[in-house]
């Protein structure tokens, strides 16, 4: 049975995999960064080797240790840490989610597989459950990403009697923009414990509005703090200031999203923003370019987005 644990809520960042120059994995830098996060970007939650820490360009072995690292290297500064478990190979799968539950860490997720893919909900639930029985005692997330995994089944469907065949299952992570989707699931669960993380940075106060308990996203890495903005607006019920928040972080994230905007640019940015390098992603993800990384950082620092903001009269959107 699932340990009835802390609910997972609030920000949970999705955590690049720090890279050296010539591809390697530069752990050297994780508690850099596990402590960056909590005290810069005040936040506690980290989910790893998802698909912001190109969890699936990493090798079995990569992703156990980088896994291992965040877990020592979070342990007594971080409330969560999650890991993505997800492989096109079951056996892979099982291994990472065993190897999750032994070193000691908060829970997994896992997306469809995308490869040969379940064309129903109850293929994925074999799927999903195989994986959560190697570690029974974590709480399982399902992570929806139809725009990457290809997997369109509906969530709603696939939380349908979900604990009778997942008994760990405590969660969903909702990487799609179908707030109808999502609504329902909330709707639909509102009696159950599970945690509805909403995955679209840009659009989260929607998620928010319709029940999310919380939100996973890349951008939480370096707007963590603006976000929380958001959080704690919704929270007391200030709903136009949360609104002010999301457009300014809209404005941001529109930006870069014109620019062209992956893992690689995000890499880019938060060396830019937090000062920890890094580094390029694998391939076949491309660095992002030098004229990328210029812009965005005019952007942050018009939005004064960056901590060192010093040019305060370039400041003409900010917003806060
Ligand atoms: C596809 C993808 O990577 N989605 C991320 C997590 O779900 C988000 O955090 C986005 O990076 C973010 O919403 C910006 O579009
Ligand atoms: C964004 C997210 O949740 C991920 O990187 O997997």
């Amino acid at each position: 049975m699932a340990t009835p644990k802390k609910k997972l809520q609030g920000l949970v960042a999705a955590t690049l995999t720090p890279m050296t120059e010539n591809g390697e994995i530069n752990f050297s830098i994780i508690g850099q960064y596990v402590d960056y996060l909590v005290k810069e970007q005040g936040v506690k939650n980290v989910f790893v080797n998802g698909t912001t820490g190109e969890g699936l360009s990493l090798s079995i072995s990569e992703r156990r240790q980088v896994a291992e690292e965040w877990v020592t290297q979070g342990r007594n500064k971080l409330d969560q840490v999650v890991i993505h478990v997800g492989a096109l190979s079951l056996k892979e799968s099982q291994e990472l989610a065993q190897h999750a539950a032994e070193i000691g860490a908060d829970g997994i997720a896992i997306i469809a597989p995308f490869f040969f893919k379940p064309w129903n909900k109850d293929v994925l639930i074999n799927f999903l459950k195989e994986v959560a029985v190697a570690a029974p005692s974590l709480p399982f997330y399902y992570y929806h990403i139809p725009a990457l995994t290809g997997v369109k089944i509906r969530a709603e469907e696939l939380l349908d009697g979900i604990q009778d065949k997942i008994p760990s299952f405590q969660g969903l992570k909702f990487s799609d923009t179908d707030l109808l989707d999502f609504g329902q699931c909330v709707d639909q669960n509102h009696q159950r414990q599970f945690s509805f993380l909403f995955g679209v940075d840009e659009q989260l106060l929607s998620g928010l509005v319709m029940g999310a308990t919380g939100a996973v996203g890349s951008t939480y890495n370096y707007l963590g703090k603006k976000t929380n903005q958001i959080l704690e607006a919704f929270e007391r019920k200030d709903f136009s200031s949360a609104l002010k928040y999301q457009f300014c972080i809209q404005r941001f994230i529109n930006f870069v999203v014109k620019l062209g905007f992956g893992v690689a640019q995000t890499k880019a940015i938060m060396t830019l923003v937090s000062g920890i390098p890094m580094g390029p992603p694998r391939l076949p993800l491309q660095k992002a370019t030098r004229e990328f990384t210029d812009r965005a950082a005019a952007k942050l620092k018009s939005l004064d987005f960056l901590p060192f903001a010093e040019l305060r009269d370039g400041n003409l959107e900010a917003c806060s």
